[in-house]
């Protein structure tokens, strides 16, 4: 009996044991312990570091009161009073680290102390052996060269210059190797140190001790060529690194770095970074990124985000073709061609054309979202269902509350509740996501009372956007967590938006064409910008010559008549085979190995190559057109998006009637990216998404953002007309080309094979000229006569025709020349005579 009840008391003892030890473990494991601990850890070097650097000043007039005391004894005697900033203590500390230890090298204590506090913040994610293994060598090498050279230098100083560890050492050192021995020695610490902490250094004594080397057959030129490996290579990773103390001490990388890097530093990043070709005009960047307002409301549990960096996914490089038909050996060796040459004082519109409103720092409202959260707590506990954490982030309009419930709960009960929860926080626009995808939670997106409006300013100068190096990259606006969202409209490769009227579309519309403006210099991009609704795009006409491609003969840049639209469809799909020729002759599978062919002088201009700049459609109201030609606009739209992606032509579609007979089955297999504002019906949401959700947004620019599964929450950036105008208007006064990039003319079926259309009779003034100029060249292309003459497209288009009419050249082929049919120069002068 009594030995069953020792058994059963030793059995609660030990799990007494056992829960004291859980309970101990996990308090220490606790995230809030951990940051407490690592301040007073950090503190605690600071002290250390601030008695040290006291003591090399106070110790002389220290040295006698603290020597030969005990730490209790010196703390205990009140009439003592020393010099040390820190007082006894600190004396003390410095006296026995300094002099007793490691000499002036014990100041590296405190850094590893400090750093030590760092990491246990989670602030520092520096290599902890790394630290220690630095701070071992440092302390020992150290002291035995401090004692080494300081202590014969300055032998009566009252610091102990290597202190007992290091002139003990040194000592026995001397004594075996001698000075010279020792000079080496110490020689040998300090290449080491460089060593360690410049990686590059091991390559310049490498360098220098090969180029050094006796050259016994007196022929330098046969050294192996590592000189220029190094410059091409290590220079550039070199300047890229952060020296190793601001990597201890710095705070982690997270994948925000708008919010955390200060201007200054971010310019230099912006030199250091490879920046995309049209960055070097990109305005300064004026204005740091407000911080993200994330908070954690209440948080029972630890919560550990991980943010990953990905790397920038690129293009598998294709293999170039040895024989490559079109190479021009002529042209090989002249430089590089720069398609930005014509237009090279080109400046992009500056940040001050953007209105800054004064939103950037908001305070959050506790009180707003404490509410909500016991809200949140009381609607589902009155259903039964009970929850271990709710963590909330503030964003510019929305509120995500992210919560995790109780084992055994299920997530339908939770879905199904989002009636009630709406009722409960008298709000629209709530929506539910459970579970959140790869995130173990179940968010409740609730609307903030007080929605703030994200300009484009802010999130054109975001560091995220100034140096992003996307093919077309779009500053769509801010996500809930206040991130910068953005995306490269090239990688999409087609856009489809959609929303009831009055939502936010045509704003969304205008920041996808803003960001482009100011990214992409006028020769890399052109747009081609269809507006039914006659008064949206309007206020891009004056850049008609920068950046509006039409078609030839066109007045107006911005296609507004239907007829009109489905000419320029077809214009675009015919630019788009012409392309694939190209882009087929030149051996290469995507635009912008063509470009850089061409760039490289690989592809031959007289063989028609020209450089393709990315063709962006914009088209307001698409449904419109829909309902009005039907089938003719949507088989060129549908054609184009399958097809045009390799060929640099991206298009943006809008519609305020998402309904299945405009968003057809044709039209969203080839639109895999949405961007979906408020609509009224489940219904039109599913025809948008493939979900529900765009009928629960709140309107004015929020949105939902699909590129397949996930759908992102997204405000969008504000821009507005006063805006759009200044930066069409900075634009527009500046130099541009001659006309707007001409697309190609499309024959239409009934005037196909007709060049008697054309009247020989109002020839133009240039037509005996450019006809001698074929025939000597013998080769019919336009642009040929183009750049002869220094003339538009359609002139040396129109001339063109009647060089056919005249029976010079043959009809067009494609993007091939013409062919001419007159060989020589005096049967063109007898025909020129004919014809007079
Ligand atoms: N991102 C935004 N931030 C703040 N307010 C916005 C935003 N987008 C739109 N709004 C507000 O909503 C109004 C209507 O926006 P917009 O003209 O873009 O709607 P729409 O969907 O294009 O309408 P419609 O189809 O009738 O042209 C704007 O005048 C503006 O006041």
């Amino acid at each position: 009996m009594a030995k069953s009840t020792k058994r059963k008391r030793k059995k609660t003892t030990t799990a007494t044991a056992r829960k004291r030890r859980t309970a101990i473990i996990s308090f220490l494991k606790n995230e809030r312990v951990r940051f407490i601990f690592g301040i007073l850890v950090a503190f605690l070097g600071i002290f250390t570091l601030l008695a040290i650097i006291s003591f090399f000043f106070t110790g002389a007039a220290d040295q006698s009161k603290v020597l030969n005391k005990s730490f209790w004894e010196l703390t205990q005697d009140k009439q003592l009073e020393v010099d040390n900033w820190t007082s006894t203590g600190g004396a003390f500390l410095a006296e026995t680290l300094v002099n007793k230890w490691f000499g002036i090298f014990s100041i590296l204590i405190p850094f590893f102390v400090i750093y030590l506090g760092l990491r246990l913040m989670k602030v520092s994610d520096f290599s902890f052996i790394k630290v220690l293994l630095i701070t071992a060598f440092g302390l020992v090498c150290g002291s035995i060269t401090s004692a080494f050279i300081f202590g014969r230098l300055f032998p009566k100083s009252h610091i102990n210059w290597g202190g007992a560890h290091g002139s003990q050492i040194e000592r026995l050192l001397e004594s075996s190797i001698g000075v010279p021995g020792m000079i080496l020695l110490v020689l040998l610490f300090i290449l080491i140190i460089v060593i360690v902490f410049r990686q590059s250094s091991m390559h310049k004594i490498q360098e220098t001790l090969i180029n050094s080397k006796p050259t016994f057959n007196g022929n330098k030129e046969s050294q192996p060529p590592i000189e220029l490996e190094f410059d091409e290579k290590e220079e550039p990773e070199e300047k890229k690194k952060p020296g190793i103390w601001r990597k201890l001490f710095s705070f982690k990388k997270t994948d925000k770095p708008e919010t955390e890097t200060e201007p200054e530093v971010l310019l230099q990043n912006r030199e250091q970074t490879p920046l995309p070709v049209t960055q070097n005009t990109v305005p300064p960047i004026r204005k740091k990124e407000p911080a993200n307002n994330v908070f954690e409301v209440f948080v029972p549990k630890d919560e550990i985000q991980v943010a990953e960096n990905k790397p920038e996914e690129k293009a598998s490089p294709l293999a170039e073709s040895d024989t490559n038909e079109e190479t021009d050996p002529d042209v090989e060796i002249l430089e590089d061609y720069d398609p930005k040459k014509d237009l090279s004082s080109f400046a992009f519109p500056t940040m001050d054309l953007l209105k800054v409103y004064n939103t950037g720092n908001r305070q959050v409202d506790m009180q707003e979202q404490n509410e909500n959260k016991d809200k949140i707590i009381r609607t589902l506990r009155n259903y039964g269902i009970e929850i271990t954490s709710i963590k909330a982030t503030v964003g510019p309009t929305i509120t995500l509350y992210e919560i995790v419930p109780q084992a055994g709960v299920r997530i339908s009960r939770i879905r199904n509740l989002e009636d009630d929860i709406a009722l409960s926080l008298s709000a629209l626009g709530i929506r539910i996501i459970a579970p959140m995808p790869g995130k173990g939670t179940i968010g409740i997106e609730v609307p903030n009372k007080e929605p703030q409006i994200v300009s484009m300013q802010s999130v054109i100068a975001s560091v995220k956007f100034q140096e992003c190096t996307y093919d077309l990259p779009v500053a769509l606006g801010k996500t809930i967590t206040n991130e910068v969202f953005i995306f490269d409209l090239a990688k999409m490769p087609h856009l489809l938006v959609a929303g009831a009227t009055g939502q936010g579309k045509s704003v969304g519309l205008n920041a996808i064409i803003t960001s482009l403006l100011y990214k992409k210099h006028p020769s890399e991009m052109k747009m081609v910008l269809i507006d039914p609704k006659m008064v949206e795009f309007n206020i891009y006409s004056t850049i008609e010559k920068h950046y509006l491609a039409k078609l030839p003969d066109e007045e107006k840049a911005i296609i507004t008549d239907v007829t009109k639209v489905t000419q320029t469809l077809n214009s675009l799909t015919k630019e788009m085979d012409d392309r694939y020729e190209l882009l087929m002759r030149a051996h290469v599978r995507a635009i912008k190995e063509y470009n850089e062919k061409f760039i490289k002088r690989k592809l031959n201009p007289k063989n028609g190559h020209r450089y393709l700049p990315y063709i962006v459609v914009v088209i307001d109201e698409f449904g419109d057109l829909i309902m009005t030609a039907g089938k003719e606009i949507e088989m060129p739209i549908a054609r184009i998006a399958q097809k045009a992606r390799a060929v640099g032509m991206h298009m943006v579609i809008a519609t305020q009637r998402p309904t299945t007979n405009i968003i057809t089955g044709t039209i969203k297999a080839n639109f895999p990216a949405r961007m979906a504002f408020r609509v009224t019906s489940q219904i039109d949401s599913r025809t948008i998404l493939d979900a529900t959700g765009a009928n629960q947004l709140i309107g004015r620019g929020d949105m939902l953002f699909s590129q397949g599964s996930n759908l992102i929450r997204i405000q969008c950036a504000f821009v507005d007309t006063p805006e759009i105008e200044d930066i069409s208007q900075y634009i527009g006064k500046q130099r541009g080309y001659e006309s707007a990039f001409a697309l190609p003319e499309v024959v239409s079926a009934d005037s196909e094979d007709k060049p008697g259309a054309v009247d020989l009779n109002e020839r133009d003034t240039l037509f005996d000229e450019a006809a001698r100029l074929i025939v000597i060249h013998q080769q019919g292309s336009t642009s040929l006569i183009q750049r002869k003459f220094s003339i538009g497209y359609n002139r040396a288009g129109r001339l063109m025709d009647q060089l056919e009419t005249a029976g010079i050249v043959g009809p067009a082929q494609g993007s091939k020349p013409r062919d001419v049919y007159i060989s020589d120069e005096y049967s063109l002068e007898k025909l020129l005579d004919s014809l007079r």
